[in-house]
């Protein structure tokens, strides 16, 4: 992944970051092109994923090696339980996914690790029993609980850890206005406020305004040495330069958990972004459990597995579940 210190953003070309738009748009082609191509990208899918095969098509493999052994799932949101849409605030999920997640999380200790605010995700997931990894990680929230049902009724979470101090907060606040204030000239750009970290938007610019956008980002992120710039899918990030991402997340759930040290316990960590990658890494280094990218095209990755997208993952879910509940009955 791309990262940028905020002490060596007087460095970079914005270029660079306009390169980074500009490959993850592959441009228009006419009909017959556009067939050749279609057959050239499934066999070059076919190929890729001798190197990541299917986690569907791998589930009696996967379920064998797991046997006596315990699932923890760490699910990112966007383009893994909910399909890439146009407008971030309508990225709803299925309700047969919320349910695959629900049932998932009856069995499995299940944290979902997203880019978005907590709060947000948590309007579109509406789980309380869930873990929760918002902000990039910065932002974990454990399962909402009241601590005796029959005389409380305070609920509050279990686990609760903001590696990043509060100081970030503002300081993203005030990034994000005057992300909004600088932008709004730029038909289709939009700025998310998701708490530890801003998002900028540039999915329904005009590509000949990407560079003005990339421009405006780093012009403002010069005025604070202590954030830096990531990309994700048709997204700029801007977040704080600390040491922590939705790897460090995973580590600290397990930790937190009492699951790191266990021989017994297989990490799943389902992602589509390249923040995800952070976490895929970690699981990988550790030689613990295994990451299963979410794409429809061939990807570097670092994941082990592959599926498509979102309605492959509710698959994979929901026979992790049935599977599950056959070997307790
Ligand atoms: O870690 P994630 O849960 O994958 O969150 C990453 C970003 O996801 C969202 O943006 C992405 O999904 C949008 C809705 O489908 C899409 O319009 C956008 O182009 C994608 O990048 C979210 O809006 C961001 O705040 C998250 O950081």
């Amino acid at each position: 992944m791309q990262l940028i210190p905020g002490n060596l953003i007087n460095d970079v070309r914005s270029s660079g970051w306009v390169d980074a738009m500009v490959a993850s748009s592959p441009p228009a082609n006419d009909a017959t092109t556009s067939i050749l191509l279609a057959r050239d990208s499934e066999n070059a899918y076919r190929n890729w994923m001798i190197r990541h095969p299917s986690a569907v098509g791998s589930i009696e493999q996967i379920l064998l090696h797991a046997h006596g052994k315990r699932f923890v799932l760490f699910l990112d949101y966007d383009g893994t339980l909910s399909p890439i849409v146009a407008n971030p605030d309508r990225a709803f999920m299925s309700n047969a996914m919320r349910s695959a997640v629900k049932h998932a999380a009856e069995y499995f200790p299940t944290a979902i690790i997203t880019g978005r605010s907590y709060d947000k995700v948590y309007e579109f997931i509406g789980l309380t029993e869930l873990y929760y990894a918002g902000s990039h990680g910065m932002d974990i929230i454990g399962p909402i609980k009241k601590s005796d049902p029959a005389v409380d009724h305070n609920l509050y979470p279990l686990l609760q850890h903001q590696p990043a101090c509060s100081r970030f907060i503002p300081m993203i606040e005030n990034v994000f206005r005057s992300l909004v204030e600088n932008t709004k000239a730029i038909k289709g750009a939009r700025i998310e406020n998701n708490k530890f970290c801003v998002t900028v938007h540039y999915r329904l610019v005009d590509q000949n305004n990407w560079p003005k956008i990339a421009e405006i980002v780093l012009d403002i992120l010069k005025e604070y040495p202590d954030l830096k710039l990531t990309h994700g899918r048709k997204v700029l990030e801007v977040r704080p330069v600390i040491d922590w991402n939705k790897g460090r997340a995973v580590e600290f759930l397990l930790e937190s958990l009492g699951l790191s040290n266990s021989d017994d316990v297989i990490p799943i960590y389902v992602g589509d972004d390249q923040s995800d990658e952070d976490a895929f890494t970690v699981l990988r280094k550790a030689n613990r459990g295994f990451g299963i990218i979410v794409s429809s095209i061939p990807r570097e990755t670092n994941a082990f597995y592959s599926l498509r997208d979102p309605s492959e993952v509710l698959y994979f879910l929901k026979y992790l579940v049935r599977w599950k509940n056959s070997i307790d009955a």
